[in-house]
């Protein structure tokens, strides 16, 4: 793992976040993100997930406003329109995006405020507030991603193709970001999370 200061300690350059903060949780799709950002959550109530709007359907157990704000295209394109999102991207034939005001309430408010990503998102982040810290999390082998996307039996085999295609690409930006953190070993990898956040 490549060690950078923790939050606290960075100077700010060109957008000021104080007295809260943005952190960017990204790697490729089903390398572990939502499983560590909810292990996170709960070792440290006191940060403030950002739930993402979405034109995708609702997987089995997911919950609209919890998981997901689940809406349609059209809605996503008018909310595109009014400067409604921090960032937004087209993920495996979906909108994703970042609803841009309750981040920003949180922000002000003095939260520690993460969002957990794809590439073209937090590639927007980073450009918008280069004090963010991000994060990108590797998996330990293509194989071994690809084995996790399919153990959660969510995704169809175009979909699978799709996710896995766009993970190689995603995989070789890695260095753009502050901090990389290979997902192999469970418990390391949030340890190193943690670490990265609060020193
Ligand atoms: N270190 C690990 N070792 C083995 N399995 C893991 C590990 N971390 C996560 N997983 C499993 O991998 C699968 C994918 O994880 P998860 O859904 O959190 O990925 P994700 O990066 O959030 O995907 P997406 O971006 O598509 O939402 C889950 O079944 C999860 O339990
Ligand atoms: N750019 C954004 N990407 C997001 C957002 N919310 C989630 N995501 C990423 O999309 C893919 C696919 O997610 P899935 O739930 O369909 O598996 C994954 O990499 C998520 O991290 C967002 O607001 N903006």
């Amino acid at each position: 793992m490549i060690r950078v200061l923790p939050i606290q300690s960075r100077a700010t350059t060109k957008e000021s976040l104080n007295p809260g903060a943005l952190i960017v949780l990204t790697g490729p799709s089903g390398v572990g993100k939502g499983t560590l950002m909810r292990s996170l959550l709960q070792r440290h109530p006191e940060l403030y997930y950002s739930v993402s709007a979405t034109t995708r359907s609702p997987r089995p157990g997911e919950i609209d406003g919890k998981s997901y704000y689940f809406i349609t295209r059209s809605k996503f394109e008018q909310l595109i329109a009014g400067g409604e999102f921090l960032e937004w991207a087209e993920f495996a034939g979906n909108y994703y995006g970042t609803p841009r005001e309750a981040v920003l309430n949180q922000i002000n408010s003095g939260k520690l405020v993460v969002l957990e990503i794809e590439l073209e998102g937090a590639r927007q982040i980073r450009a918008s507030f280069p004090t963010a810290l991000s994060i990108f999390i590797l998996p330990p082998s293509l194989e071994e991603l690809e084995k996790r996307i399919r153990s959660r039996n969510q995704d169809s085999e175009d979909a699978i193709a799709c996710r896995l295609h766009r993970a190689q690409e995603e995989i070789k930006a890695a260095d753009e970001f502050d901090i990389q953190i290979v997902n192999d070993d469970f418990k390391t990898a949030l340890n190193d999370i943690e670490a990265a956040l609060f020193g």
